[in-house]
This record gives C-alpha cells, structure tokens and sequence, in this order.
C-alpha cells in the first residue's frame, strides 16, 4: 500500500491539475431564523467527484442545492454569498434558472422516475429544451445517454414499458439518464445509492467513476466508504462550517481536522 507522505505529496498535485468548476465563496444559507450555512468557501474540480461529508444536519444538502438554485423552491430559503459556474454568477437574477438546471443537473436520494415510458423519461429534458431536431436526433440522445448511464444493454428492448417498472438500481441509473440526455457539465448527487441495494450501489459507484471523465460530480453521502471509493475531493462539513476539504485519500488517512478525524473514526454522526 502506498505510504501516507506518497499520498500527502501526490494529492495537491492531483488537484491542481484540474480547473476549477464551481467556485463558491462564503456562501450562507438561513431557513426563516434559523443559519443552516455559516459562510462556505469550495472550489468544485473539474472532471473530478467531489463528495460532501458529515453528520446528519451539517449542511450537505442545503449546499448542494445551492449549487443549481434549488433552495430557490423552499420559501423561507435565504441565501448569500457568491456562486460561479465557470466565472458566471448562478444567483444573478438575469440567469434562466431552468437552463441553469440543465447545466447544473440533479440526482435525488430516492429513484424518481417519471408515471412515463422508459424512453419519454428520458427525452423529456431534451424534448423541453428543443436539443433534438428530429426523432432520430432525439432516438440518438436517448440512446446515448441510456449507454452512458450504463443501462442500455439491460433496456433496449422495452423503451416503451414504464420507467416505474425496473428495479430501484435500474430506475436509479435511468435518472442519471434522464440528467444526462440534457448534455449537464455539473451532475448533483443527493445520497444516489441510500435506496439501493449494494450490488446495485456497487453499479451506480462504478458509473460515477465513468461519467467523471465527461462531467464533474458532486454527491453527498453518508457512507464513508462510497466516499473513499468514489470521491478524488472531500469536504467534511460541520454544523453549517465547512470543517476541512482535502484529497480524499489524505482526509481518510490523515486528516488535519479533529472534527472529520472524529467523524471518520465513528466517533460522532
Ligand atoms: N426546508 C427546510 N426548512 C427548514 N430547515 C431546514 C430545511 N432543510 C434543512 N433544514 C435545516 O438545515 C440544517 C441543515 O440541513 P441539511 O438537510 O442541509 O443537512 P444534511 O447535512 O444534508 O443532513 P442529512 O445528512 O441528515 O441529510 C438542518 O438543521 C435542517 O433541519
């Protein structure tokens, strides 16, 4: 195994190699009264998966939906601070929220497959936002995104039955279809895997390896080996603060902060 210094000196490497994504700088977030965000600063990598960690509460989520508007949806969300997408402020009120969403797409914890064919499931996006020309264009996107998503092979010959119809892992993986088929450049990810049994974790893990070649990623998880597996950046959130943010295979083996030293070992959370 390689030894801690090798990866303490390969890691800051490894991230500078890529661009920054996302850049996000003191970002707030209160629900009415209540801070559930108390000033975070992140760059996302490029073509890399970022993982958010933490105990129940700290704020994972709240981030995350900051990232593509979503906390735009809770009422009594209040948000601030800066939000850049390549250098382009998402919070600027001249930004079309639903391309934003398009750019930036999301994953949910619980598969949530559209009442619809497996096929309009996955053309819908495409569909609203008039990327396909004709059907065939159209055929073209859902049979791609269906091969990037790693679900093609198991649907090519039922497009039509309900997307309701597959099993949790299947039904997972035609969601990252459907946020794929809208060509993101950022792919969310709330807890993917929470609902999944693990061989179907262990598939939708090995597609977050692949699609990071073409998209970057960022998942929340509460599992600590998914992170370790998965993520090449962690951020280990706390209370609203984010605690430390690191290279994975140094916030797992040596972390500076006590709080995720103490969150790894299962100390808390
Ligand atoms: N819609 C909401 N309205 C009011 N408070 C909220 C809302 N969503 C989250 N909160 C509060 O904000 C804080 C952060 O919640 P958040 O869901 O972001 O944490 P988390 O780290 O993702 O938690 P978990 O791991 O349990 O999903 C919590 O105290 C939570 O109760």
């Amino acid at each position: 195994m390689e030894n801690i210094q090798a990866t303490l000196n390969r890691g800051p490497a490894v991230q500078a190699a890529k661009p920054i994504k996302m850049k996000t700088k003191d970002v707030t977030v209160h629900y009415g009264a209540k801070q559930a965000l108390n000033g975070v600063t992140l760059n996302i990598p490029e073509n890399q998966v970022t993982a958010l960690i933490g105990p129940s509460g700290c704020g994972k989520s709240t981030y995350l939906r900051c990232l593509n508007r979503m906390n735009d949806t809770i009422d009594i969300a209040k948000v601030g601070g800066e939000i850049l997408l390549d250098g382009e402020d998402v919070y600027d009120p001249d930004i079309d929220v639903v391309e934003l969403r398009a750019r930036v797409g999301m994953v949910f914890q619980k598969p949530n497959p559209f009442p619809k064919s497996i096929f309009d499931n996955v053309a819908y996006g495409p569909k609203i936002h008039g990327l396909a020309r004709s059907k065939q264009e159209l055929d073209e996107i859902v049979h791609t995104s269906l091969r990037r998503a790693g679900l093609y092979k198991e649907v090519h010959d039922r497009l039509d039955e309900p997307g309701t119809g597959l099993s949790g892992g299947q039904q997972q993986r035609l969601c990252i279809a459907r946020a794929i088929a809208v060509s993101p450049e950022v792919i969310l990810m709330d807890e993917p895997c929470s609902a999944l049994d693990p061989i179907a974790t262990a598939t939708v893990e090995e597609l977050i390896d692949e699609l990071r070649e073409n998209y970057t990623i960022v998942i929340v998880t509460h599992s600590m080996q998914q992170a370790a597996r998965v993520s090449q950046l962690t951020a280990m959130f706390h209370l609203g603060d984010l605690a430390e943010v690191g290279p994975t295979e140094k916030m797992f083996s040596n972390p500076d902060d006590k709080r995720t030293q103490d969150y790894i070992t299962g100390r808390f959370g």
